[in-house]
């Protein structure tokens, strides 16, 4: 992006109207995403428009609706307890009128949500709008591996950009200072993204390399899967170093089995070996794996035990990886996935993810 004119660039995209911003969705990451976006918004009143629209999954919390709540309290008490959201985040529960009228989308749900979401707005967006993926997941049907960003894309009609990043949320949350890397394909598009997200404590890398990007938010999920069960099993810290390198680097093959020109550099951005490293330290993906070795109850079991609502991303993009892996015939270039899927889903001890 060096030497980019940004005002140039802005001027060219915005339309005469200023840019509307609605999220799709209201989670761990979605509600910090929500804060961020807010309070930037409220930065560039000439870009933007003030109020910042958050789509709620509707729930009942002590007789109350959610989004109620989030709007009368100003906090997510559910999903992000002890952090005030700015007064200018509206939550709707009904998505088509949450998305009515924005022309910037930024979707933050899990990845087994999200064709359900298009379905129903198809037809209902802006046709000015553009939008942007949060969500670290694939899409795996009989045709193959999708990106979500282009179920969204196939879906809506739109340019989707996409943002990963080592973004544990309660860390973001407190503001502690991080790094997070945004896949274009539009340079312009991907510069208003830029410019909406970036904060002194989020710092925000922008780089033509949608399915790069995306691949490595997807995958290192399946990789802290794996060094939640190393440190359930209590193999220490070179182990888990290993599974680490080796985990960024079946994802390099990965990624480039799906896309060749997926870029090299893309794995030494914030997207890539950094978010490799924080989830497998700090993510909820292997909380929930060690305890999986620690209790010896189900993922499922443990996800709704430990994670009050929240969902792993880990265990079902193994299950979708190994589809695909299989289809191919390439599992065995590919030992740790697959012994992840087989750990999941397959009834194999923990102990085998060092059979590598
Ligand atoms: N939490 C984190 O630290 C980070 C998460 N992400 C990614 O962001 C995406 C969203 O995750 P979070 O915001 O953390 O969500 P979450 O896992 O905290 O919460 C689950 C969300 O799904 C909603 N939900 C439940 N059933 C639903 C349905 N049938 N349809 C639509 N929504 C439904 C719930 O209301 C809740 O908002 C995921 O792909 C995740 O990998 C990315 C970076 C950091
Ligand atoms: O993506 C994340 C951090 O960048 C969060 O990972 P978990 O879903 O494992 O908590």
């Amino acid at each position: 992006m060096a030497g980019t004119n940004l005002a140039t660039k802005l001027s060219n995209v915005a339309l005469n109207n200023k840019e509307k911003v609605c999220l799709i969705g209201s989670g761990n990451w979605g509600s910090v995403i929500a804060k961020i976006v807010a309070e930037n918004v409220s930065k560039y009143p000439d870009q933007f428009d003030p109020e910042v629209r958050m789509w709620v999954f509707e729930e009942m919390i002590e007789g109350k609706r959610l989004s109620q709540i989030i709007n009368e309290k100003h906090e997510n008490v559910k999903y992000l307890p002890n952090v005030r959201l700015p007064d200018n985040v509206v939550a709707h529960p009904t998505l088509l009128n949450a998305v009515e009228a924005a022309t910037l989308l930024i979707f933050v749900i899990p990845h087994q949500f999200v064709k359900g979401a298009c379905d129903q707005i198809k037809g209902h967006v802006n046709p000015n709008a553009r939008a942007i993926s949060l969500i670290k997941g694939v899409d795996v049907s009989k045709s193959g591996l999708r990106l979500i960003s282009d179920v969204i894309k196939e879906n809506l009609e739109m340019d989707v950009s996409v943002l990963m990043g080592a973004n544990i949320a309660s860390e973001v949350a407190e503001e502690k200072f991080c790094e997070a890397t945004v896949g274009y394909r539009n340079e312009a598009n991907g510069l208003v993204w830029q410019r909406l997200f970036n904060t002194s404590y989020f710092k925000i890398a922008a780089i033509e390399d949608v399915e790069g990007v995306e691949l490595c938010g997807a995958l290192k999920n399946v990789v802290a899967i794996a060094a939640g069960l190393v440190d359930g099993l209590k193999y220490g810290d070179n182990t888990k170093a290993a599974i680490i390198r080796i985990g960024l680097s079946e994802m390099r093959k990965f990624s480039k089995l799906f896309e060749s020109n997926v870029k090299d550099n893309t794995f030494f951005e914030s997207c890539g070996i950094a978010d490799v490293i924080t989830t497998c330290f700090g993510g909820r993906n292997r909380k929930v794996a060690e305890a999986r070795v620690l209790t010896g109850k189900s993922f499922d079991q443990l996800e709704k035990e430990l994670l009050n609502g929240q969902k792993l991303q880990g265990t079902l993009t193994a299950k979708e990886v190994h589809i695909i892996l299989e289809q191919k015939g390439l599992c065995h270039e590919f030992p740790l996935f697959t012994q992840v899927y087989n750990i999941c889903y397959e009834g194999h001890e923990p102990s085998a993810i060092i059979k590598l």
